[in-house]
């Protein structure tokens, strides 16, 4: 049996009023009378997409290929079916996340009511051996109304598994004949997931692309970082993939941009009126972004030598949500007017100069009585590596709305713990008439308003308070927004939203090939400057707070590091 040996992780806010109300229904089948789910999203009869709002650009005559309809298409109907194909299905990402979160799709109720999945890779697997191997990552939102172990072995069932090279046109066509067997004759869809290494991307667009492509309805192909290692590499890459595919067909996805507090940051910014006077250089002093997690490369390092963190994390997920952060209001929510402001504030930015960056790397420490290794320890690492493992760098938007605003970064492996967030440091209150009583250091009294994207996501805002009693003493106190206390929801993984938007044609979550070079123009003479330079990385100990440099380069613009209170503590 397939189910032999599953792991079922119960979540303790598995009975969320997030589930669709009718759990036993489809979509397709029974839509909410406004076509609108509980958890906000339009019902799947109609056009809809994560922000709610009807798809623009998604229609038939979207890219058209060879009178094919590649990356656009019809809302979804009764008579149409999705393929989901994970090419690399036997890898890390494919196991960990893919297959997770379209399970976790299938049991909320978010896939169209017919769809197949399908494994790709060179590994020899059989249709069962690949259901045994996804179903030991697979966790249930379990409720006691359903049973768990029933809604797997549905969602097993329809998966299937193909084996084949990844330049084989051969082993694509066997694919798509596969493929077109299970579609029974509906209207075909088709998306393709490479979850593979970057050196392969091309042959299998190539290859997919020319053997399996849907015949009739649309056909995409969901991306993963990392698109090239600089400007140069990346325009390659996006040549050789619009060789094979329409710009709507790709969706190179930045999985940062499906979390939840990432997400929300438009909301924040757009829909309250409190924060859009103060969104500008009139009243924030500084920006963060900061990354950091408590694990080192273990097990990547072979991957992340070649790109090192400012590749890894900081020209990505940090720069997409410094873009949401800092772009003007788009004309609507529609995905091409929210990647135009971010392709113009990304523009607006200057290149990141060598002065304005800050390189470590994690050596080995041993605390407790436990050892843990130096980045040059990985086998997979050449020894002597340089790569920085840790980058702070002071980034600058040169526009009427941000001149002069550092917006610094901040991201690390190996770090003392796992932690993302975004902090905005406001300015003095002018002529405070409390300066008296707020401590002689006027710039640790300023509010600062927290994101926490992970983990308990929270949205916080310091803020200075009279300490009750008759004197008048002031402290700094948080007006908090803890997501676990004021949602008893589990928060879906960011793959669940950005796989259900890449089936249901909204682009705004996935990066634009003109943003990707703004993104890649910032930081390409910086990576090309470390690295013919060899600059060495400043070493900071496996699981410490990361290099003293990173504090200098923030004092340099009067910055403190948010995440860092007064005694020097977290
Ligand atoms: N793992 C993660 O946490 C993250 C990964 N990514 C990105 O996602 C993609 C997939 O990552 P991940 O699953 O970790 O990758 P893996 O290294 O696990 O590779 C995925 C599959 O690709 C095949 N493969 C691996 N190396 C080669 C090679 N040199 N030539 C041909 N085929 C190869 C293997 O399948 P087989 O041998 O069966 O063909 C393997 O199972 C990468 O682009 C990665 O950068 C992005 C964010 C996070
Ligand atoms: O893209 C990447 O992201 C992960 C961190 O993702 P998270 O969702 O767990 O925060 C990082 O570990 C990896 O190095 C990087 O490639």
């Amino acid at each position: 049996m397939a189910t032999t040996g599953l792991l079922f992780h119960l979540h303790p806010t598995a009975f969320s009023s997030a589930r669709p109300q009718n759990a036993t229904s489809r979509l397709h089948s029974h839509c909410p009378p406004q076509g609108i789910h509980a958890a906000g999203r339009r019902c799947l009869l109609r056009a809809k997409s994560s922000n709610g709002h009807p798809q623009i650009g998604a229609s038939f005559s979207d890219g058209v290929l060879d009178g094919k309809v590649p990356g656009g298409g019809p809302p979804e109907q009764e008579g149409n079916t999705v393929s989901i194909t994970v090419v690399g299905a036997s890898g890390d990402l494919a196991k960990k996340k893919i297959f997770p979160a379209l399970f976790a799709l299938f049991y909320e109720d978010w896939l169209p009511k017919h769809f197949t999945v399908f494994g790709y890779a060179r590994s020899k697997m059989s249709d069962e051996e690949l259901r045994n191997m996804i179903s030991m990552t697979l966790t249930c939102r379990i409720d006691q109304r359903e049973n768990c172990s029933d809604k797997m072995e549905q969602f097993l069932q329809r998966c299937f598994y193909q084996s084949g090279h990844y330049n084989s046109e051969e082993g694509f066509s066997e694919l798509d004949r596969k493929l077109t067997e299970k579609e029974a004759g509906k209207l075909p869809n088709r998306l393709f997931y490479l979850s593979i290494p970057p050196n392969i991307f091309v042959d299998v667009v190539r290859s997919a692309s020319r053997t399996a492509s849907s015949p009739s309805g649309w056909t995409r192909f969901i991306v993963e970082k990392p698109f090239g290692r600089d400007y140069e590499s990346s325009g390659e890459l996006t040549r050789s993939l619009k060789m094979y595919l329409a710009e709507e067909q790709i969706f190179r996805i930045d999985h940062y941009l499906g979390k939840e507090l990432v997400e929300n940051l438009s909301v924040l910014r757009f829909s309250n009126l409190v924060f859009q006077p103060l969104w500008s250089r009139d009243y924030i002093r500084n920006v963060q972004l900061i990354f950091s997690e408590d694990f080192g490369t273990e097990g990547r390092g072979g991957y992340f030598d070649n790109y090192g963190i400012i590749r890894d994390i900081m020209q990505n997920h940090l720069l997409q949500i410094l873009a949401l952060f800092a772009m003007e209001t788009p004309v609507s929510l529609a995905a091409e007017d929210i990647r135009n402001e971010k392709v113009k504030v990304l523009r607006s930015m200057r290149r990141l100069k060598l002065e304005d960056v800050v390189v470590g790397q994690y050596k080995g420490h041993t605390r407790g009585g436990k050892s843990f290794p130096a980045y040059v320890d990985d086998p997979t690492v050449p020894s002597g590596s340089v790569t920085p493992t840790f980058a702070a760098a002071a980034l600058f938007i040169d526009n009427a709305r941000w001149d002069g605003v550092p917006f610094l970064m901040k991201a690390g492996k190996a770090l003392h713990t796992r932690r993302a967030e975004i902090r905005v440091q406001f300015r003095r209150v002018p002529g405070n008439l409390y300066r008296g009583n707020v401590g002689t250091d006027l710039d640790m009294a300023t509010n600062e308003l927290v994101l926490r994207v992970q983990p308990d996501e929270a949205i916080y805002l310091k803020i200075n308070n009279k300490v009750p009693g008759l004197g008048m003493r002031l402290d700094s106190s948080n007006l908090n927004l803890f997501y676990s206390e004021r949602y008893q929801r589990e928060i879906p993984d960011a793959y669940e939203r950005l796989l259900l938007d890449a089936i249901e044609g909204e682009r705004r979550l996935f990066i634009r090939s003109d943003e990707l070079d703004a993104a890649w123009a910032i930081f390409t003479p910086v990576l090309k400057e470390l690295e013919d330079k060899r600059v060495a990385p400043e070493l900071y100990p496996y699981g410490s707070r990361g290099p003293v440099g990173a504090h200098y380069l923030a004092a340099n613009y009067n910055v403190r590091w948010g995440d860092i209170s007064s005694d020097g503590s977290f």
